[in-house]
């Protein structure tokens, strides 16, 4: 290091600390960087990379940016995932000898920035610290710009580890290198860069004493641990006080709803799984917040939905007032309107950089508070009345900003004119002394033209001379000699000065240097004292966040006809006209199609869906999940009714193309979800599995499949929804008494495929996969010969189940068949009878070539044909079966068939409909004339109907 000049050896010195950072070596009115920091900077940052002499033979790499701009390019070194240690001079340049002392004041890190647009207005920026073994671990969440910090601790889980991590989203991870390997390799590659530093120091001191003993001592151990080794990381790079970290909050996991990542993403929660943004994703939706605290704490109870039902209750109670009151709700949104982002703000008076135009901005959000309170105490929600009684209006703090700080402040606090008249006794006797100056300045102005006859003779001001008497070349004959002192010439004037000019000169800017000085000192002092009451602007920006998210759900809950959901202390859940409320927001109005869903102990608790691709099945899954999360994080639901059991977790598997990005096969990825699954399910969760099975052969394939459903429904007990292009599986339902099939019901109409986006009882039969593939335009000859090669694997299926050990249709035995071939059939009719009531109708069959679907309601039957109408019939109890109904539609027939078995014990209401256009459906109506439909069974019914599609393709 000899060789080097001695500012290198101090830049080397500096730049040990800093291994891991770039190093802002600050150099009069630069910051330089050297070595491969400069290189590196000079290639990030596009900025010209120099070389200057160090010492040594070979120049060293250089370059620099202007400190005046500083901030931007570390705000873009930031943003691509590095940190930014700042080095100052300690002392300054002009009185010291030698080199002037330089040391690091701040280390910038991803997770510690404070401005910037890094920090987006809405969103949080949380650092996480990971610590533990193989027993524990822990984790502590921090957002320095909000102040908000978090500790918990679970048994050692990777998963969990994971799913946390998913929600705080951190922009930088420390603590246990062992922990952070894991993190970063199970981590996707796409989005935001993530900085991960192993930390092992630790400062328990400083946590006891930010937070006190008592504090610390109700802290877990492990997460003593924790927060102390956040502490040491921040301590070390921010080299400053955290005021803003006025508590630790603590929670336990079990205290919310699991959802893993990849649930998180598929339910697109928070941003969209294909663009990952924000704009259609369900926190877009809800997002009716008018704060910026409000958005955020949106944000955190959308991530952890409550398991507490009295928790929840409260909340919905606050919602339901506020969306049966228009005019409250616009009363609170009209004062929050004008409440800027008191965390922040907070965040920045701690930090030290708050100016006068922040001080204003607190002081007019907290103008808002108390007619806020006042509509809060008024209304008749006891959440928001326990809100307003508990609300501090910081009304001490707003109005000693109020009497301060002057209207409009400037930006610098440094060079005065931000504090008012009035305030301080000092600085008013200054500020009259140079407005007298000025005063006497501008008389003297005035007097001296009088005596010289000079009209344009004038008095002005610059930072070298101070003032002067300016007089233009042409005036100056009629000066007399010796009046003034000459000062400066210029091209075509003369500046002169007079003795007491310079004497009343000194005095106004000795006043000025004085105020100025005074002005810091008193905003300083403010800001300080500002500075002790942080903790009581934090509760305070907290129940303002409270209460924006409560109007903002009663906005959208309004707007978009949610109803309160009744949350119930059992498992089933019902819900009649459910919507996937993104879905359905993004569509014109009154084109999403509302389903029911009924998952009771009592009948089905797994729903097995069938239908071809683009039919609705996603989305209807989907949306079930969906209205259990909203309903557990306290909003009202897209129903027009909904019974919601509370759930512990939410397990989605929808097999997804990103995957692939991420370097897993999507059917390995599959099966160590199903893993994890099978692991942690209750009885409390729901299940969601689309396309089980697809990733590998389908005779592979659906076999797990079927004996993933059969654990589920066995051993797990839990609520599920598969979704599975095998058919062949629909079997299941006679052999498990708690699974239903269900189809998304589709219309044929010639070639034509019309989705209904109806879910409907029974089993799909088609998956009308080749149809989806022309509708995507592949070529024809690719869909004729797809067509052909159907056609010929369904002969040869047909022909292998002759006389094969399965059953005639060559499907997997049942789990029961297996143990019990005999049992099945009575079983699956039993089961048959008690499922299907008027309430829950059965579907018999769909699946003629003019074949319509059918729903049938309390009122009567639903019938939607070929041409998309639906028509209503009123049907009784009582009402006669018909069969063969016919009647004139224009050119066409319609012809209806329904079974109905009112005297057997169970009510059963199988409905079938035909549209008949051509005259070999006619063939058709006399055969189905020929049914005795009195004496059936639902199964002889269901017999029947699958002999009359038979008899409709044989007739086409
Ligand atoms: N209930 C509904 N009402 C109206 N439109 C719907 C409804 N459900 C789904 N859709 C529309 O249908 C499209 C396809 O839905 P979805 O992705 O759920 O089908 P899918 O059966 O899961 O298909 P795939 O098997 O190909 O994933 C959606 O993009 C949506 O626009």
């Amino acid at each position: 290091m000899a060789q080097y000049t001695p500012m290198i050896q101090q830049y080397l010195q500096v730049k040990a600390e800093a291994q891991d950072a770039f190093l802002f070596f600050r150099l009069g009115d630069f910051y330089e960087m050297f070595f491969d920091d400069a290189i590196n900077a000079a290639r990030e940052l596009e900025i010209t990379l120099t070389a200057r002499n160090g010492g040594t033979d070979d120049k060293i790499p250089m370059c620099g940016v202007p400190y005046h701009s500083a901030e931007n390019y570390i705000q873009r070194l930031i943003e691509k995932g590095y940190k930014v240690a700042i080095c100052e001079q300690m002392e300054d340049p002009t009185v010291t000898k030698g080199m002037v002392r330089r040391e690091i004041v701040r280390v910038v890190t991803p997770g510690t920035v404070m401005e910037g647009k890094t920090l987006g207005d809405k969103s949080n920026n949380y650092m996480v610290c990971l610590t533990g073994n193989q027993n524990t671990l822990a984790l502590a969440a921090c957002d320095l710009s909000t102040g908000e910090l978090y500790v918990t601790s679970v048994p050692y889980s990777k998963e969990w580890l994971k799913d946390e991590i998913g929600i705080y989203e951190p922009s930088e991870l420390v603590g246990d290198g062992a922990l952070l390997e894991l993190v970063e390799s199970e981590s996707s590659p796409i989005g935001r860069p993530v900085v991960y530093t192993a930390w092992t120091k630790s400062k328990e001191d400083l946590v006891r004493q930010q937070f006190g003993e008592s504090v610390w001592a109700r802290l877990e151990p492990e997460r003593q641990a924790c927060v102390a080794r956040l502490f040491s990381y921040l301590s070390e790079t921010q080299k400053r006080s955290l005021g803003q970290l006025t508590q630790i909050t603590t929670y336990e996991p079990d205290h919310y709803m699991i959802l893993d990542p990849f649930t998180r993403r598929n339910l697109e929660l928070v941003e969209t799984v294909r663009e990952r943004s924000k704009k259609g994703s369900l926190l877009w939706l809800l997002d009716r917040t008018e704060t910026s605290m409000g958005a955020r704490m949106m944000r955190r109870w959308v991530d952890k939905p409550l398991l507490q039902k009295g928790k929840i209750n409260e909340r919905l109670e606050a919602v339901d007032t506020l969306y049966n009151q228009f005019i409250l709700r616009e009363d609170l949104r009209a004062e929050l309107k004008d409440i800027y982002d008191l965390e922040r703000l907070v965040g920045r008076i701690a930090f030290g950089n708050a100016n006068g135009r922040d001080l204003n901005a607190l002081k007019s959000s907290l103008d808002k508070i108390p007619s806020l309170r006042h509509h809060c105490a008024a209304s008749s929600s006891a959440t928001l009345q326990h809100i307003a009684e508990m609300m501090d209006d910081c009304a001490d703090l707003r109005d000693e900003i109020g009497q301060a700080i002057v209207d409009e402040p400037p930006v610098s606090v440094k060079d005065g004119g931000l504090i008012r008249e009035g305030y301080h006794a000092r600085l008013d006797e200054l500020r009259e002394a140079s407005v007298n100056g000025k005063q006497w300045i501008a008389e003297l102005e005035a007097r001296e033209r009088e005596a010289t006859g000079i009209r344009s003779l004038k008095i002005g001001y610059n930072k070298v001379f101070g003032y002067y008497i300016e007089i233009t070349k042409s005036n100056l004959a009629s000066l007399p000699e010796g009046r003034y002192e000459r000062k400066q010439t210029l091209a075509n004037a003369e500046r002169y000065i007079t003795p007491e000019l310079k004497e009343k000169e000194t005095l106004i800017l000795e006043a000025q240097d004085k105020m100025v000085d005074i002005e810091y000192s008193l905003f300083a002092e403010l800001r300080d004292r500002l500075n002790q009451e942080i903790a009581r602007l934090q509760k305070l920006a907290e129940q303002v966040a409270e209460i924006d998210v409560y109007q903002s759900f009663a906005v959208i809950s309004a707007e978009r006809n949610f109803v309160r959901p009744v949350l119930t202390d059992g498992y089933n859940l019902v819900v009649e006209q459910g919507r996937h409320p993104v879905v359905e927001a993004v569509m014109r109005d009154g084109a999403f199609i509302a389903n029911h869903t009924a998952m009771t102990e009592e009948e089905a608790r797994i729903l097995l869906i069938t239908g071809p691709n683009m039919a609705g099945k996603s989305t209807y899954m989907r949306q079930v999940a969906l209205i259990s999360i909203l309903a557990q994080i306290g909003c009202f639901v897209p129903a027009g009714q909904a019974e919601v059991p509370i759930m512990d977790r939410i397990f989605t598997r929808i097999g997804a193309a990103d995957d692939l990005i991420g370097g897993q096969s999507t059917f390995m990825v599959e099966m160590a979800d199903i893993q994890v699954m099978t692991e942690k399910a209750t009885p409390r969760s729901l299940i969601i599995i689309d396309e089980l099975g697809r990733g590998t052969s389908t005779s592979e394939g659906m076999a797990i499949a079927q004996s993933v459903i059969e654990y589920v429904h066995d051993v797990i007990g839990c609520k599920a929804l598969v979704s599975t292009h095998f058919h062949e599986l629909a079997h299941l339902e006679e052999s498990l008494d708690k699974l239903a099939n269900y189809s998304m019901a589709v219309q044929e109409s010639g070639d034509k495929v019309n989705f209904l986006r109806k879910l409907i009882a029974g089993a799909a039969s088609s998956s009308y996969g080749i149809y989806c593939a022309r509708l995507a335009g592949l070529p024809d000859s690719i869909i004729e010969r797809a067509n052909g090669l159907l056609h010929g694997f369904e002969q040869a299926a047909s022909q292998v189940a002759v006389g094969s050990e399965f059953t005639s249709e060559n499907k997997p035995p049942t789990r029961q068949q297996s143990e019990d071939q005999h049992q099945s059939e009575p079983q699956a009719a039993s089961r048959l009878e008690s499922s299907v009531t008027r309430e829950n109708p059965l579907i018999l069959e769909r699946n003629t070539s003019e074949f319509v679907a059918v729903t049938e309601t309390a009122t009567g039957v639903e019938h939607v044909s070929s041409q998309g109408k639906t028509t209503e019939f009123v049907n009784g109890s009582s009402a006669k079966p018909s069969t063969g109904n016919r009647s004139s539609q224009g050119q066409q027939e319609v012809v209806q068939l329904s079974i109905f078995d009112d005297e057997k014990p169970a009510t059963v209401q199988p409905t079938k409909t035909v549209m008949v256009e051509d005259k070999p459906a006619r063939e058709l109506i006399r055969h189905m004339r020929d049914i005795d439909v009195m004496n059936m069974t639902p199964l002889q019914a269901m017999q029947i109907l699958n002999e009359l599609k038979l008899k409709a393709q044989q007739l086409s």
